[in-house]
């Protein structure tokens, strides 16, 4: 789970409460007390998940104490490039054997395992909990290793169970994507990854990801993860997602941008989180859930008119609790009629062990008392907030539920296979909802039959079925949706919503509907930051800076911004034109907070032949538009001379090396690149399997190279090319003489554990454009 709560007991961005454990009725902070002193149990919660019945009597028992122990660790491998190949195997050749034979305090410990149903065994559970994992002395390479590859972006480490959301959205290359609640982003992340993976070489992919959070600290924290991941392709935005804008197509005020998938992972209590944040034991309420519902219902509400028709959703909870998954969903699929359906997906992740989603619930107040209907709560057993929303806190008629079929729901229980708990629903939309969106399917509809006609009138006899008359065309459009038809039921319409008696049909019943009217999205307050401005490519220094390093003209030239400030820049960014484009449209209507890989960064170094250096994380990007003179392919024994010396000199470097040095400028950067492929006869090799192609940035100064990189990438280098463990803490000793890398902070140590959450970090980063100056 993120850290979405600074709610009491950390459930997830609530919002409401005070700062982590509350404060106490006299306002101070209650004393502090270890994980191991909270107590693991709550008599309303067992009693609340007892009555629902969402597993068997004689399984309950094993759920609770499952929920009571703590989380194994769990990561991901990111990218589904080489180089995540590279370090699987890594795992698998350094790490799984050398933890096989370790035994600690006399017993022996469980190598860390691919979770099965993950793709491509790049998702991992190791059975030692994060904390056991981080003080044990035996395993301090191990954890060395996450740490550093965590802070480079190569590993994700996140809750196994929420890796499967993204994993269900289907995200292709040309999809524009929203992610609602975004932060801190590891769910961000596979959707970019996902973006990213179908996309052609060396070219953006053709779509985008919006990362979108309502909190502002917690939306930097996303910028954080951005930077990790190096993509073009996202758009970091700080509003109420509920209230998320429209952004208009140029010239028709009637047509906003939709998005084909959407990631509504929304915030809420957390009590499927007990394994990993002890304190939701103690903080649950039942009462909880009533004020989360909601709020729930009207992200997901709002998702529905973002998307478009025929894109596909996925709503999800790290809470067990129906009241924030099932009555959700099913009021809201119920609102719209029709609209939106639930999709199946027990097929897909076939070895993920899931449950049903629940057909029936009941309802705790919060004097404990549980009630099958609204009839039997008294007035004064629910707050006056809720008591609004109360119809929406109960399942609907059960001939309803059968319709809607809510069993596609899918819910993920602790002890199925050590995980947290979790609440997933796929759904799709099959018809437009808005006047305007139907006005605009109905135009589509008809042209496609003006052109479907026009082609069958120039269609040859031949073509046509003697029997029947029909074109070739018309019966395998028929066959196939005939198939279509018998392979998947999915495709019988939702019927529409049982009148009420006395509805006439023109109004709405006000009382029972009104939290799922539409939340108008209203202009909320432009940020303070400088907001991005592109830049002009034939004027200025981004003419100078193209012209230096001779980029392509296969690099499109529409995509370079910056954030001015006093009338001048000290990077510039590149972004994908499928961002350039909306956020062209959208001008001061979105709250952009950042965006576009740093590609060039202003250097200080008097008599350089540039201004400009080559920035670490958008050199993949440059490298394909870059001319042969600043790309140094290299041998291994040089790529080793390099990471050895960090900044040798030139003799140290092999005569070729030396002489292509020589071509470029003093006080210049250069790329070296290391292609496994191209030295295979190399006597050296890597320490380990390398098949991914390396390529480091590097600073060319009078009579030596530095790499240029910061330290966590080199220590991660250093690993994998030469087999050394750096110390990370030793990281700073290392001879940096280009004053470069920002130093690592004391507490990185911790940070590292999940970077994305520490939102010290994360401010520094956004506050820092300028690290590297050499
Ligand atoms: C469960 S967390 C999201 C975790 C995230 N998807 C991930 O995988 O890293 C919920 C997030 O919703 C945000 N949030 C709370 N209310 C919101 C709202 N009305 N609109 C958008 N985001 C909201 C919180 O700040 C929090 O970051």
């Amino acid at each position: 789970m993120g850290r979405g709560g600074r709610r009491r007991g950390g459930g997830r961005g609530g919002g409401r409460g005070g700062g982590r454990g509350g404060k106490s009725v006299d306002g101070e902070r209650p004393a502090y007390r270890s994980f191991g002193d909270l107590r693991r149990d709550n008599a309303n919660f067992r009693k609340f998940y007892a009555a629902q019945q969402i597993v068997g009597e004689d399984e309950f028992p094993e759920l609770i104490e499952t929920m009571r122990t703590v989380l194994p660790t769990n990561f991901r491998i990111t990218g589904s490039r080489q180089q995540a190949m590279d370090i699987r195997e890594q795992i698998m050749t350094e790490f799984v054997p050398f933890i096989r034979g370790l035994s600690i305090e006399g017993a022996a410990i469980e190598a860390p395992h691919q979770l099965e149903w993950y793709p491509n065994g790049l998702g991992w559970q190791f059975s030692i909990p994060r904390i056991a994992l981080k003080k044990s002395k035996e395993l301090s390479r191990f954890h060395s290793f996450l740490v550093t590859e965590t802070e480079v972006g190569n590993i994700s480490r996140q809750e196994a169970v929420s890796m499967v959301p993204p994993l269900l959205l289907d995200v292709q290359p040309d999809h524009y994507v929203l992610d609602m609640c975004a932060a801190p982003g590891s769910k961000t992340a596979q959707l970019v990854e996902a973006l990213e993976a179908g996309a052609e070489a060396g070219r953006p992919a053709r779509g985008l990801v919006v990362a979108n959070d309502a909190d502002y600290k917690r939306a930097c924290m996303l910028v954080h993860q951005m930077n990790r991941l190096s993509s073009p392709n996202v758009v970091v935005t700080n509003h109420s997602g509920e209230r998320f804008p429209n952004i208009f197509r140029a010239g028709d005020a009637r047509e906003p941008v939709q998005f084909d998938r959407i990631l509504c992972d929304v915030p809420c209590s957390g009590d499927g989180t007990t394994r990993k944040n002890v304190r939701v034991w103690e903080a649950w309420r039942p009462d909880d859930a009533h004020a989360l519902n909601p709020l729930q219902a009207k992200l997901l509400q709002r998702a529905a008119y973002l998307l478009k028709t025929g894109g596909r959703l996925v709503y999800s909870t790290c809470s067990l609790n129906p009241i924030e998954n099932e009555a959700v969903v099913a009021h809201v699929l119920d609102h719209f009629e029709g609209a939106l359906r639930l999709v199946d997906v027990g097929r897909e992740l076939p070895e993920l062990k899931r449950r049903p989603g629940l057909q029936t619930w009941k309802v705790m107040t919060r004097d404990g008392n549980i009630h099958d209907s609204a009839e039997t709560i008294a007035l004064d057993a629910l707050s006056r907030s809720h008591r609004r929303h109360l119809p929406q806190f109960f399942p609907l008629a059960p001939a309803r539920m059968a319709e809607l079929r809510i069993e596609r729901c899918m819910r993920i229980y602790p002890h199925l296979q050590n995980t947290g708990g979790f609440f997933v629903a796929v759904i799709e939309k099959v018809a437009p909802i808005t006047v305007d969106e139907k006005k605009k399917a109905a135009q589509e509809k008809a042209r496609a039959e003006a052109l479907h006609l026009r082609a069958t009138a120039k269609k040859a006899p031949s073509d046509v079925d003697m029997d029947t008359g029909a074109s070739a065309a018309d019966t395998s459009a028929a066959d196939a949706s005939a198939d279509a038809d018998t392979n998947d039921e999915l495709q019988a319409p939702i019927p529409k919503r049982p009148k009420v008696a006395g509805d006439d049909g023109a109004a709405e019943d006000e009382a029972a509907w009104a939290p799922y009217l539409p939340d108008c999205p209203r202009e909320e307050p432009v940020l303070r930051e400088n907001p991005f401005v592109f830049l002009d490519p034939s004027e200025g220094e981004l003419q100078t800076i193209l012209a230096y390093y001779s980029i392509k003209d296969s690099m499109s030239r529409r995509g370079f911004l910056s954030r001015i400030e006093q009338g001048t820049f000290r990077s510039i960014y590149y972004v994908a034109d499928s961002v350039r484009q909306l956020m062209e449209l959208a001008g001061q209507r979105l709250r952009v907070v950042n965006t576009g890989i740093r590609v060039f960064s202003r250097n200080c170094v008097k008599g350089a032949g540039c201004a400009f250096r080559l920035v670490g994380e958008g050199v993949p990007l440059l490298l394909p538009h870059l001319p042969d003179k600043y790309v140094i392919d290299v041998s291994f024994s040089d790529l080793g001379a390099l990471l050895d010396g960090v900044n040798p000199l030139f003799a140290s470097l092999s005569d070729g090396f030396q002489e292509r040095l020589r071509a470029v400028d003093p006080s210049s950067s250069v790329v070296v690149r290391y292609d496994p492929a191209m030295h295979v006869a190399d006597d050296e090799k890597p320490f380990t399997r390398l098949t991914a192609e390396l390529v480091i940035p590097c600073w060319r100064g009078h009579a030596s190279l530095s790499v240029h990189v910061d330290k966590n990438q080199l220590c991660s280098l250093i690993h994998r090319v030469l087999g050394r463990t750096v110390d990370r803490s030793a990281a700073g000793r290392l001879k940096l003489d280009n004053n470069s890398r920002s130093e690592i902070p004391a507490d990185a140590e911790d940070s590292a554990e999940d970077p994305a959450e520490d939102p010290a970090n994360v401010l520094a980063d956004v506050a820092d454009d300028s690290s590297v100056a050499p």
